[in-house]
C-alpha cells in the first residue's frame, strides 16, 4: 500500500484526519516525536516486531564510546528468531521494512540512554525499551520467569513458599511495563503503513494498550509458549484482562491446535465468546471484529543452518567429535537447563536402557548439552543436582566396561554420558547435531522446540551435495529422533518416535528402538521430516503471519469502530459502515410526514428487557402501544412473537386494533378495529400441518429428551408448534458438541417430515416447516395487503405504504428484515409508494423515492438491519417518540 504527498500535507491532511482510529492528540505527538527525531512519516509498508528482547548482541566496549557516542557495543544476532523473521518478510509479503522494538539484555545507564538509541535505530533498525531495572525486574523475573512460564507450563504454584505465587506488585509491573512498550510503539508507528507484530508471553496486554490508541491499529500476536487447559489458566486471577488484551489483536498465533484449543476454551468458558471456522480459518467474533487463531507452528533458519555445516568451526568441531564418538552411535540432547526440559528424565531412561541392555554401553553414547538455565529455582536446583547425580552413576557403572567407553576430547576415558554443561556457540551445536544418529527431545512441556528442526536440517547437509567432502560430507541423510509427546513440534514429526517422558520404560524402549534403526528406516523418516521442515521454515512462519493480519485487515479502513470499556477492559467494537445508530428523533420526523404506516414489533428483548423470566408489559407500554394501534395512519401495528397465543392474549387484550403473531408466525390474530373482541387466532400454515407437527414431534420428543438427561445444565423449552433444546447454562463445550449432536441426529431422523431444525446462539430449535416472521411482512406487504392492512373503511389512509419499521432482537427477527429486504428491493405487487424525494430512512431502491424503511435490531451485533438500538429503553423511548408524534398531527392533514 503506498499514497503518495508531500510531507507537510501530508501531516496537514494527518492533523485533520489523524488515521485509523488515533486521536488528533496521538497523532500530535506522533509528529512531533518525528520532528525530534529529523524522520517524517514513511510511506511504505512495514513490519514493526515487537519482542521482549531485541535481536541483539551486547557487549560493554568503553574504548569506541568516542566514535559511538556511547560504551556498547553492538552486534545483530542471527540466531534470534526475531532476526530471522526479516527475510521471509520482505521477501514473500507486501512489506518493504522491518523495524524491532524490544528490551536489550543489559542495562544501559540513562545518560547513555539516547545515544545509544539513535545508534541502534540508524544501524540496526531497532527501537529500544529502557524499563530500568526494577521495573524489569518486576516484570521479566518477578511476573514474567517467576509467575506466567510456569503456569503457561502447567505448573501451580501450590506451595505457599514457592516464589511462583500470583504477586500484586509484580502484576503492576508487568502492566506497567507492557503500557512502555506499547508507548515506544505509539512513538515509532505509522499506522497507515505499519503492521504490528507482538511476540510472546512478556507482552501479552500489550495489544489493550495498542488499540487504545488507535482503533483499528493493524496487530498481529504470536505465543511462543504452550497455552494451557483452561483448567490452569483459569486460576490467573488476571485471566480475563490477559484473554481481552490477546483478543485486541487481529490474529492471534499458536505453534499447534492443541495451544489453539485450549485458548478458544477460555474465551468460551470466561468471556462467553463464540468461535467458528471460516473458509478453514479459526476466528473469534469479538464485538464485532473478527479476531483470526492462527495455527502455524515457527521453524528454523535452513539456509543458514546449511550454511553453517561449512564454516571452518564447525567442520574443525565435527571432525573432533567424530573422532572421540568414533564407532558409537551418538545420542543427542540440547536443552536449556530448566525445570521443564526433562533432562533428568532422559537419562533415567537412558540408565534403564543400559541396566536393560549393558551390551550398548560400548555402542552408544549420551550427549547431553545443557546451555544456561533462564529461570531459578528450589526445583531447578533439585532437578540439576539429580542431573549431575544421574550422570556420574551412568558413568561409573558403564563407562570402564571391558575398557570399551568413548574418549572424551581431552583424552579421559570411560564416558557413556558426556555432560556439556554450558552455553555453546551456534557451530559447536551444528557440529554436534550433524554427528548425531538420534536427537531426543523429553521436555515435560515446551511451546515447540527447534532443535529436532535444527538437527534434521544438519543431517540433511549443505545444499550443495557435494561440499565439505574433506569433511566426510555428504552424509547418509539419515536421522532418527526420540520426541516428547507434550512439545509444540512433535505433532508435525509424524517419523519420530513419540514418547510420554515421564514413562521411563516407554523412552527407554524407544531408545532400544533407535539403537537398532537399519540405515533405510533411519533415511526414510528423515526424508520425511526434511520434507517438512525445509518447507516450514522460519521465514514462512513469518509471512504466514504477516499476510494473515493483512487479509483480516484489509477492510478495515471501512470498519466503523469505537472504543468501549476502561482500562484493559478495553475494547474496540466495529461495525458495518451501513450499520449504524438509530436516529430516533429523526426517524419519529418520518413517522410523523408519513400517510400510511406499518409497525411490525418484537417483543422480549425488544420492548422489555430480555429475561430468563416472563416480563409482562407495563401499564406506560401499553397505552404507548394502544395509541399507536389507534391512529388511523398505522395500517398495522403487529406484535411479532415467539411466545405462545395464551401469553400474548393475556398482555394484550386490551390494546384494541393491535395484531398479534404468535410462536414466530404459526398463529395470526387480526386486529379488531371496532374493538368487539371478537377475533380469533388464525393459523398461517398450510392446512395438515398441525397433522405433520404431530408426526415429527413423537419422533423429536424422546430424542430431546435424551439430549436433556445427558447434558447437565440444558432444558426443553416446548411452545407446541416448536421445541427448543436449550444449552445456555450447560457446560459451554460440552453444550456445543451436544448442539452438534442433536442437530446431526435430528436431520437423520426428520429427514421426510416438514420440519426445519437449525441452531440458534445456546440452542437448536426445531419448528414446523415455512414458519417465520416474514409472513407478516408478506401479508402486509405483499400482494394481498389490502385483506390485512386497515381499510378506509376503519379509517385507514388509501394508497401504498411509505413507512416500514421491523423491530427485533434475536435470531429469527432477522428473517423479518430478510423479508423487508427482499420486497422493498423487488417491489413487484407490493404495496409500497413511490415518491419523489429521498428520506432519512434507508433508501431501499431507485423505484422507491420516497418511503422510509427502518430495520432495527436491538442490542449491536451483526444483523441484516441497518440500524440498532441499544436496548429495550430505547425502544419504548422510540415508542413515545411516535405516539407524541402522531398525537400532534390531525389526522386530516
Ligand atoms: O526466557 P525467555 O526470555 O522468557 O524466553 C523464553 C523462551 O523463548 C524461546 O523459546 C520459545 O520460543 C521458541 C520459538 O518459538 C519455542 O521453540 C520454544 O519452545 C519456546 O519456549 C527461547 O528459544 C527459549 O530459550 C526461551 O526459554
Amino acid at each position: 500500500m503506498r499514497r503518495a504527498a508531500s510531507t507537510s500535507m501530508h501531516n496537514l491532511q494527518e492533523l485533520v484526519n489523524p488515521g485509523p482510529g488515533g486521536t488528533m492528540l496521538d497523532r500530535i505527538a506522533q509528529l512531533e516525536a518525528e520532528e525530534a527525531r529529523g524522520t517524517s512519516v514513511d510511506q511504505s509498508e512495514r513490519v514493526v516486531i515487537v519482542c521482549n528482547s531485541l535481536p541483539l548482541k551486547m557487549r560493554h566496549d568503553p574504548e569506541g564510546s568516542e566514535e559511538r557516542g556511547h560504551s556498547w557495543h553492538f552486534e545483530m544476532d542471527p540466531d534470534s528468531i526475531y532476526a530471522q523473521t526479516s527475510v521471509g518478510i520482505l521477501e514473500k509479503t507486501s512489506a518493504e521494512k522491518v523495524l524491532w522494538i524490544g528490551g536489550l539484555g543489559s542495562e544501559v545507564e540513562l545518560f547513555e540512554q539516547d545515544a545509544v538509541a539513535e545508534d541502534l535505530r540508524d544501524r540496526f533498525s531497532c527501537v529500544p525499551v529502557f524499563l530500568g531495572a526494577e521495573l524489569k525486574d518486576k516484570h521479566y523475573k518477578g511476573f514474567c520467569k517467576g509467575f506466567l512460564w510456569p503456569l503457561m507450563h502447567y505448573v501451580l504454584p501450590m506451595s505457599p513458599q514457592s516464589a511462583g505465587r500470583y504477586n500484586k506488585v509484580n502484576w503492576q509491573g508487568y502492566l506497567a511495563a507492557n503500557k512502555r512498550f506499547a508507548d515506544k510503539v505509539v512513538e515509532h508507528l505509522s499506522p497507515d503503513y505499519d503492521f504490528v507484530w507482538v511476540h510472546d508471553y512478556h507482552l501479552m496486554l500489550l495489544p489493550t494498550f495498542l488499540r487504545k490508541r488507535y482503533n483499528t491499529v493493524r496487530c498481529g500476536y504470536f505465543l511462543h509458549c504452550p497455552f494451557p487447559s483452561s483448567e490452569i489458566f483459569k486460576t490467573f486471577p488476571n485471566r480475563d484482562l490477559v484473554l481481552r488484551g490477546l483478543l485486541n489483536a487481529d490474529v492471534v498465533g499458536f505453534h499447534t491446535f492443541d495451544y489453539a484449543r485450549h485458548f478458544l476454551s477460555c474465551t468460551t468458558r470466561l468471556l462467553g465468546l463464540n468461535h467458528k471456522t471460516e473458509r478453514g480459518a479459526l476466528a473469534i467474533d469479538y464485538y464485532g471484529r473478527s479476531v483470526s487463531v492462527k495455527i502455524c507452528p515457527t521453524g528454523v533458519d535452513v539456509a543458514r543452518l546449511q550454511e553453517g555445516i561449512m564454516w571452518p568451526d564447525s567442520v574443525q568441531r565435527r571432525q573432533a567429535y567424530r573422532a572421540q564418538f568414533e564407532g558409537r552411535k551418538v545420542f543427542l540432547g540440547v536443552d536449556d537447563f530448566d525445570v521443564f526440559k526433562g533432562i533428568e528424565l532422559k537419562l533415567q531412561a537412558f540408565e534403564l536402557l543400559l541396566s536393560q541392555h549393558p551390551e550398548l554401553a560400548d555402542k552408544i553414547v549420551m550427549v547431553q548439552v545443557c546451555n544456561p538455565a533462564r529461570g531459578d529455582s528450589r526445583e531447578l536446583q533439585e532437578v540439576q543436582q539429580e542431573v549431575f547425580d544421574i550422570v556420574e552413576r551412568l558413568n561409573a557403572t558403564y563407562g570402564s566396561i571391558d575398557g570399551r567407553s568413548s574418549k572424551t576430547s581431552d583424552g579421559e576415558s570411560g564416558k557413556v554420558v558426556e555432560l556439556i554443561n554450558r552455553g555453546t556457540t551456534l557451530a559447536e551445536r551444528i557440529a554436534l547435531l550433524s554427528v548425531a544418529d538420534c536427537a531426543v527431545v523429553t521436555a515435560t512441556r515446551d511451546g515447540m522446540n527447534l532443535l529436532p528442526y535444527e538437527y534434521i536440517t544438519c543431517r540433511q547437509g549443505p545444499v550443495s551435495v557435494d561440499a565439505g567432502t574433506a569433511d566426510g560430507y555428504p552424509l547418509p541423510r539419515q536421522s532418527s529422533l526420540i520426541m516428547s509427546e507434550f512439545v509444540g513440534c512433535s505433532s508435525s514429526l509424524s517419523g519420530a518416535f513419540r514418547v510420554n517422558p515421564w514413562n521411563t520404560d516407554d523412552v527407554a524402549d524407544a531408545m532400544y528402538r533407535a539403537a537398532l534403526l537399519s540405515g533405510g528406516e533411519a533415511e526414510a523418516r528423515h526424508e520425511r521430516h526434511w520434507k517438512y521442515i525445509h518447507e516450514h521454515t522460519v521465514g514462512y512462519w513469518a509471512a504466514s503471519n504477516i499476510n494473515e493480519l493483512k487479509r483480516l485487515t484489509d477492510g478495515n479502513g471501512n470498519a466503523r469502530c469505537y472504543g468501549l470499556g476502561f482500562g484493559l477492559n478495553f475494547r474496540v467494537v466495529a461495525m458495518d459502515p451501513d450499520f449504524r445508530a438509530m436516529d430516533t428523533v429523526a426517524c419519529a420526523a418520518d413517522y410523523g410526514k408519513a400517510k400510511k404506516r406499518v409497525l411490525l414489533i418484537d417483543y422480549d428483548g425488544t420492548l422489555v428487557q430480555a429475561a430468563s423470566y416472563d416480563v409482562s408489559p407495563d401499564a406506560e407500554l401499553l397505552s404507548h402501544l394502544t395509541a399507536l394501534a389507534a391512529d388511523p395512519r398505522n395500517a398495522a401495528v403487529c406484535v411479532v412473537s415467539g411466545r405462545e397465543r395464551k401469553q400474548l392474549d393475556n398482555w394484550f387484550r386490551n390494546v384494541p386494533g393491535i395484531a398479534l403473531l404468535a410462536e414466530h408466525g404459526f398463529w395470526y390474530k387480526p386486529p379488531d378495529w371496532s374493538g368487539s373482541g371478537s377475533k380469533d387466532w388464525q393459523m398461517l400454515v398450510p392446512a395438515g400441518t398441525e397433522e405433520t407437527i404431530k408426526r415429527w414431534r413423537e419422533i423429536v420428543e424422546p430424542i430431546l429428551d435424551q439430549y436433556h438427561d445427558a447434558t447437565d445444565g440444558s432444558l426443553i423449552r416446548d411452545k407446541g408448534t416448536s421445541m427448543i433444546w436449550d444449552y445456555r447454562d450447560a457446560d459451554p463445550d460440552f453444550g456445543q458438541w451436544q448442539a452438534k449432536e442433536l442437530m446431526d441426529h435430528l436431520e437423520s431422523v426428520l429427514v421426510n417430515e416438514q420440519v426445519d431444525v437449525f441452531p440458534g446462539h445456546n440452542h437448536v430449535e426445531i419448528k414446523a416447516h415455512g414458519v417465520s416472521k416474514a409472513t407478516p411482512v408478506e401479508m402486509f406487504l405483499g400482494e394481498n395487503w389490502e385483506i390485512h392492512l386497515r381499510p378506509e373503511s376503519e379509517g385507514g389512509t388509501p394508497g401504498k405504504v411509505d413507512f416500514v419499521m421491523a423491530i427485533g432482537d434475536d435470531r429469527s427477527d432477522e428473517e423479518m428484515f430478510m423479508a423487508v429486504d427482499a420486497l422493498v428491493l423487488n417491489p413487484e405487487g407490493a404495496v409500497v409508494q413511490k415518491m419523489s424525494c429521498p428520506m432519512p430512512g434507508k433508501e431501499k431502491s431507485k423505484g422507491h423515492e420516497h418511503l422510509s424503511v427502518y430495520c432495527v435490531t436491538v442490542g449491536q451485533k451483526p444483523s441484516k438491519a441497518d440500524f440498532y438500538l441499544d436496548d429495550s429503553d430505547d425502544v419504548v423511548q422510540l415508542v413515545r417518540n411516535f405516539t407524541a408524534t402522531g398525537q400532534s398531527q390531525s389526522p386530516s392533514t
